[in-house]
């Protein structure tokens, strides 16, 4: 099946409002029969119910006509403010507590600790559950519990996913019909998925069509390990993953894994007669993820990361826990398409921090004559083996949600064009005549604005309009540089993958990586300045391998022995190359170096060119660098472009210094190998 692009009709009528209001009538019974013949799902929203005792259960078909209620809805309780100058668009203030993602709430509680890893808060399953039980006991009482039925990637593609949110904010119900193929059609693969179970025996859809690659997989790491690579490690992994993959067999046959389960709650029920408030939230907050059984529970955020549990939650935690049994890999990452002027279309994947320019890089401009640049996904990637043994990925998402301040004409023009209706402005500032407004949206301010306090604004304020992590929710085929094949099921045949962080000093622009192994150290090694994506300090550098620090959802350095079996499970020739770019370096008066954005594109041009073996590099202790780069018509002197595109061996000898102590962190997960690269690195450095 092949999915068509979602775009909204503008206009719902009154009638069909009325017609809408027949099939919703205002109290639903928990009692009343589901609109659903899977008997598991029926049950579990039962259960779900009864535990958080609502005043009503509405499914939700992700309709026009729903989409239309609920916003006017939001826009009835206060939460949303309707804006005059954007169609079908709206603007909402969250709790000033409830802002960004909060990973000291968040927990992997895995059945044994060491599985959640030494990055990752971890809770004893048991222990979480009973405290679940309690926080969630009328939680929802004299509210609506929306069941928001979701499709991750392509409706009905191989790589794509499915899962059910319960939820009782209207606020994540709307946003997750921008971000997710969300309702009745992701609703009927449940049930196919379902019936094809029970057709099937104790196996199911789902698995069949992994078996072939998991057993190729399977074979490729005993493979790998009869060459004595670490093999106790990769015994014991490989043992792990057995019983993983017994126990996600067994799920299949009771009827628990034709979806994954989460489940979220504002953590604000509300007494007869007591009035809401715009942006109900609770305190206590806990983002719980049990990767065993495949759940997601959030308690007390409605924030985008904490709440739409389709994004972070699944795509990534849960999905990378989901990759590791079965041979594929969820990743941080934006996919693009990059068309030189002359020559084959190539496709790139790039996991660069929170806030550290993937959104960007995906809609890039190109400011070099020729190049176009269109866009598959900015934030996450799942990719896998395709039956010419490369990896293909697909975008599991279907919309943006974006880090507003900064997004202009000048730095992402695509962004700001995707931007003109059916979007939620969370955060940000909104001017005198309905419309929104964000720090870099344009070079100068409006005189007067509302602030995302609510408060009166003007420049002389002192303090940003817009909160710095102010967020859009935007549909994805709005996108003008949204690439055709961007719902393709099959995904999309990958080159090359970036890793990167924000860097003042010591990395340069852009390095190419010796082989997929010592590409894995470099993204191993993935450290970036703080951002506001996350609660805490900005600008403190720390760790980010992969950019997937806040969202591994197992062992670390169990993921990092991952990447590795994926790479000896591959023909090394199809694998794609791996570089490692810093748009962020500084000079000594704080500037960056780099112009960036647009210009990105030259970058992306040195590695295609590399890719197509016409472009020369430089050998460097820590990988090749560009031997010349172009820069024609680029306003940058000898000595940036020098600083840029140069190593201080001095500076990357107290660099390698630190890697220790991070790796060290893993133990005795941490793969051989990656010890192998640090020597080599520091014998190439002495
Ligand atoms: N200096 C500089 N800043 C950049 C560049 N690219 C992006 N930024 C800024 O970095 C901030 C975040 O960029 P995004 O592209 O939204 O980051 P992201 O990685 O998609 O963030 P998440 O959605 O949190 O995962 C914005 O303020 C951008 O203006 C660049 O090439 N140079
Ligand atoms: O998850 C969020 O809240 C936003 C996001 O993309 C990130 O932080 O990487
Ligand atoms: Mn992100």
């Amino acid at each position: 099946m092949v999915y068509a692009n979602w775009l909204p009709r503008l206009f719902v009528t009154d009638d069909d409002l009325a017609r809408d209001k027949r099939s919703h009538p205002v109290s639903i019974s928990v009692e009343i029969s589901s609109p659903t013949d899977h008997a598991e799902l029926a049950a579990w929203v039962r259960e779900i119910a009864e535990l958080t005792k609502p005043d009503r259960v509405e499914w939700c078909d992700g309709s026009e006509v729903e989409w239309t209620r609920l916003t006017n809805l939001l826009v009835e309780q206060g939460t949303f403010k309707r804006l005059a100058k954007r169609i079908n668009s709206f603007y909402a203030a969250s709790d000033p507590s409830d802002v960004a993602r909060v990973e000291d709430r968040t927990f992997i509680c895995s059945e044994r600790r060491e599985d959640a890893g030494p990055t990752n808060n971890w809770i004893d399953p048991g222990e979480m559950r009973e405290t679940f039980a309690e926080l969630f006991d009328g939680c929802m009482r004299g509210r609506t519990m929306y069941v928001v039925p979701f499709c991750m990637g392509p409706l009905g593609g191989n790589i794509s996913q499915l899962g059910v949110e319960i939820t009782d904010s209207p606020y994540v119900v709307v946003s997750m019909r921008i971000m997710t193929r969300m309702g009745t059609e992701a609703l009927r693969l449940i049930e196919e998925r379902g019936a094809a179970r029970q057709a099937g025996g104790s196996e199911g859809r789902a698995s069949e069509g992994l078996s072939k690659r998991d057993h190729e997989y399977g074979a490729a790491r005993q493979a790998g390990g009869s060459e004595g690579r670490a093999s106790d490690g990769l015994s014991k992994r490989d043992h792990e993953h057995g019983a993983a993959r017994k126990a996600r067999g067994e799920r299949h046959s009771d009827g628990q894994g034709d979806f994954v389960k989460a489940v979220h709650s504002v953590g604000a029920p509300l007494e007869p007669g007591q009035a809401d408030v715009p942006w109900p939230c609770n305190q206590t907050k806990y983002i719980s993820h049990f990767p065993e059984t495949r759940e997601i529970w959030s308690y007390g955020s409605g924030y985008g990361g904490n709440a739409l549990l389709g994004k972070k939650c699944y795509a990534l935690r849960i999905a990378s826990v989901m990759a590791r049994d079965e041979g594929w890999l969820a990743e941080h990452m934006l996919i693009l398409k990059l068309t030189p002027p002359k020559g084959e279309a190539r496709y790139v994947a790039a996991a660069f921090p929170s806030a550290c320019g993937k959104t960007n890089l995906a809609m890039l401009r190109p400011t070099i004559p020729g190049w176009k640049v269109e866009t598959i996904g900015d934030d996450i990637a799942w990719m896998r083996f395709g039956p010419d043994g490369r990896l293909y990925a697909i975008n599991p998402e279907a919309g943006f949600f974006g880090v507003a301040p900064g997004t202009g004409e000048t730095t992402n023009a695509n962004a700001v064009a995707t931007l003109w209706g059916n979007s939620i402005f969370t955060n940000v500032a909104l001017t005198d005549d309905g419309d929104v407004w964000w720090e870099g949206l344009t070079d100068e301010p409006p005189a007067h604005l509302t602030d995302w306090k609510g408060r009166s604004w003007t420049p002389e304020s002192g303090e940003p309009a817009a909160h710095p992590n102010a967020r859009f929710t935007t549909p994805a085929a709005q996108c003008p540089t949204i690439a055709p094949e961007w719902q393709d099921p099959a995904g999309v045949p990958i080159s090359a993958i970036l890793f990167g962080g924000r860097r003042a000093t010591a990395v340069p622009l852009v390095t190419e990586s010796l082989s997929w192994q010592h590409g894995i150290f470099l993204g191993a090694n993935v450290a970036s300045e703080k951002t506001a994506a996350a609660e805490g300090r900005v600008g403190e550098l720390r760790r980010d391998p992969f950019a997937m620090l806040p969202f591994c959802g197992y062992n670390m350095g169990d993921y990092f022995g991952h990447w590795i079996e994926i790479g000896q499970s591959a023909d090394p020739a199809k694998l794609p190359r791996i570089y490692y770019v810093n748009w962020f370096r500084k000079d000594a008066s704080g500037r960056f170096v780099w112009p960036g954005f647009g210009e990105n594109s030259r970058v992306l041009k040195w590695i295609v060119e590399r890719l197509n073996g016409e472009a020369d590099a430089v050998a460097s202790p820590i990988g090749n660098l560009p031997a010349r780069l172009d820069t024609d018509g680029l306003d940058l002197s000898e000595q940036d472009l020098e600083l840029l595109l140069s190593v201080d061996p001095e500076v990357w000898r107290e660099e390698a210094a630190l890697i220790p102590g991070h790796f060290e962190t893993f133990g005795d997960h941490m793969p051989k190998e990656l010890w192998d690269e640090y020597h080599a690195l520091v014998k190439r450095l002495a």
